[in-house]
């Protein structure tokens, strides 16, 4: 079988991560960790804001593989105090280099430029990163079940709660959501686009919304770009959203998160 992205991202992401350990050995991350701004509850705000509307996670993204270069002027803390004055619940900020064109400071400069918790956008696999995320005073962490092992996703798990950070879980399909269901988290990313091909489509969130316990809080990702959609999503369950292009794409980005966010549907 040929190499999906997906592969090929984490073989550079394995040798990323021996390399940053060589440089920055673990003992200095956890001291920087234990000297981070204290973790801003994640989840909880998004509960907190789809309750009585919609739940933003607004991402901070410069670049994708499958688009490229989405914006040029680009500077995380300017664009996330834009995203928290439109009525942003949450920061997502791309930290991976070679696909997004993201950076480790843009989380701490976003954050910092703002009130809202802040979750590290990248591939984990090693606990190495999730206590690297909060020495940069993240406060979520992603975990993706296509790239991840149950064992995996469990062990990176109870890292991220030892140091008081929230996980959203990242399905694509059924057997992933089965899987992610097990863990202790009950926030799980539904991502609209496969990982492996690219492909997006809304109705990714509509088939995994079904049936799912009362208790998970539930996060649309990915595709994302009008009220329509939206209150589409709602309908099928979806009251919190990941949207980073359609907004990064917009010359105003506080108006345009505002009108996102205008008119949620009951
Ligand atoms: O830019 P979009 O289509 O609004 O998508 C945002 C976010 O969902 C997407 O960046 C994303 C979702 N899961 C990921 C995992 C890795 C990298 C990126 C992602």
């Amino acid at each position: 079988m040929t190499d999906t992205i997906l592969d090929r991202i984490k073989a550079y992401k394995l040798t990323e991560i021996a390399s940053d350990k060589a440089t920055m050995p673990l003992s200095l991350i956890e001291e920087a960790a234990k000297n981070a701004d204290p973790v801003r509850p994640f989840a909880e705000a998004l509960r907190r804001a789809q309750s009585t509307g919609y739940g933003l996670i607004a991402e901070v993204k410069k670049a994708s593989p499958s688009k490229g270069l989405i914006r040029i002027d680009f500077d995380p803390a300017t664009l996330a105090a834009a995203y928290e004055r439109g009525g942003a619940t949450c920061l997502s900020v791309l930290t991976d280099m070679p696909s997004f064109k993201g950076a480790k400071p843009y989380l701490t400069q976003a954050r910092k430029a703002t009130r809202l918790p802040a979750l590290r956008k990248d591939f984990m696999y090693d606990p190495y990163q999730v206590i690297e995320a909060r020495s940069l005073h993240a406060d979520c962490i992603l975990l993706i079940m296509a790239t991840l092992s149950d064992e995996q996703a469990a062990e990176l798990e109870a890292c991220a709660t030892e140091w008081g950070m929230d996980v959203l879980v990242e399905v694509h399909d059924r057997e992933e959501l089965d899987r992610a269901l097990t863990l202790k988290s009950r926030m799980i990313g539904v991502n609209n686009r496969n990982l492996k091909t690219f492909e997006t489509s809304l109705d990714v969130t509509k088939e995994l919304a079904e049936g799912l316990p009362e208790d998970i809080l539930l996060v649309s990702e990915s595709g994302l770009s009008t009220p329509a959609d939206l209150a589409e999503m709602a309908r099928f369950g979806a009251r919190s959203f990941l949207i980073g292009e359609s907004l990064m794409r917009q010359d105003n980005v506080e108006a345009a998160t505002a009108q996102l966010l205008a008119d949620p549907v009951a």
